[in-house]
């Protein structure tokens, strides 16, 4: 009999024999509680555990999110990915993590929208779920727009990477904090001072993150398309999906007409958070991966406009 002919054949042995043969053993005799009042419960341990833990929770789960946006699509389902947490005493040994994936599941089955007002009452509520004075929860998302040839008007999506951070604190109230990196096209200055024709240009990052005011309003702002037009109006040129000649040579021609170091990103992108009134503070950096060089250059710049100072 050949090979192809054995395997016609072949009997293999039942499921559990073959777990069996790969190492699979019968249970083991149980002494230990089964049910959930019976169990040890050293979570809930009280002791002097030595120090306060600022802050201890879940990150890195993934989850179907909807988000709000004020440019095409006007509805996104994307995927979010979060972080939960709350600081601990120093007399609790620990936190009941699955109160975090429970709370989160409560509001997906309610219909989670991540607009910040939600994610405040989802924050405070999670503190009291875990019996604390303080919850704080990060959701990071690619947020999409559409974005149109500047001659052809021909469309096709873009994304930005966003973060939303709200911290509850019981006695101080909220504080919260978005983020966000757009993709821009810079040229590079020096490089078209001393050439006699061409400059090198690149793909520069963008990263804002920014302390909204109190009394910011997502029904009047879009926050993220708000960062991302500081960031593009102060490109070079902006980043297209879909262009034809005709865009090609209006963005070629825009990135020489507009040259830019990644010095005068930030601080042109700083000029333009300064202006905008909801925001309260900001850092803004960027990175451009450099056409002449394997490396990247990079600038950060921050500044608190209730101290009205840069640090
Ligand atoms: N505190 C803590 N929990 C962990 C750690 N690693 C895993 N766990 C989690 O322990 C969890 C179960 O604990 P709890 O959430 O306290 O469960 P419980 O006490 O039955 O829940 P409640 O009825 O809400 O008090 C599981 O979700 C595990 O993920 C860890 O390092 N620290």
């Amino acid at each position: 009999m050949n090979q192809t002919e054995l395997n016609k054949n072949k009997q293999l042995p039942s499921k559990k024999e073959r777990h069996k043969l790969f190492g699979s053993v019968d249970p083991g005799p149980r002494t230990k509680p089964e049910q959930k009042e019976k169990m040890v419960d050293l979570q809930n341990s009280k002791k002097d555990f030595l120090f306060n833990i600022d802050m201890v929770g879940i990150s890195n789960v993934k989850h179907p999110i909807q988000i709000p946006s004020q440019l095409v699509p006007q509805i996104q389902t994307t995927i979010g990915t979060f972080t939960f947490g709350s600081s601990i005493a120093q007399g609790s040994k620990g936190t009941n993590m699955s109160r975090f994936t429970e709370q989160l599941d409560k509001y997906h089955h309610e219909g989670f929208a991540i607009d910040i007002e939600t994610l405040k009452k989802f924050t405070k509520e999670l503190a009291g779920r875990l019996k604390q004075e303080d919850a704080e929860v990060e959701v990071s998302f690619p947020w999409f727009f559409e974005r149109k040839g500047p001659y052809s008007d021909l469309a096709g999506m873009n994304h930005a990477d966003a973060t939303i951070k709200v911290l509850y604190d019981h006695t101080t109230g909220y504080d919260v904090t978005v983020e966000l990196t757009g993709k821009i096209t810079t040229l590079c200055p020096c490089s078209k001072e001393i050439s006699e024709y061409s400059a090198h240009n690149q793909r520069g990052n963008v990263s804002m993150s920014v302390k909204l005011t109190e009394d910011f309003d997502e029904q009047q702002i879009d926050w993220k398309a708000a960062l991302l037009e500081a960031a593009e109006s102060n490109a070079s040129a902006r980043i297209h999906p879909v262009l034809k000649r005709p865009d090609e040579k209006m963005v070629t021609e825009q990135a020489y007409e507009n040259p830019r170091f990644v010095e005068d990103i930030v601080r042109l992108v700083a000029a333009d958070l300064y202006e905008y009134s909801f925001v309260e503070a900001f850092e803004v950096s960027c990175r451009n991966e450099e056409s002449i060089h394997l490396h990247d250059a990079v600038a950060t710049l921050s500044y608190d406009k209730k101290q009205e100072k840069t640090r």
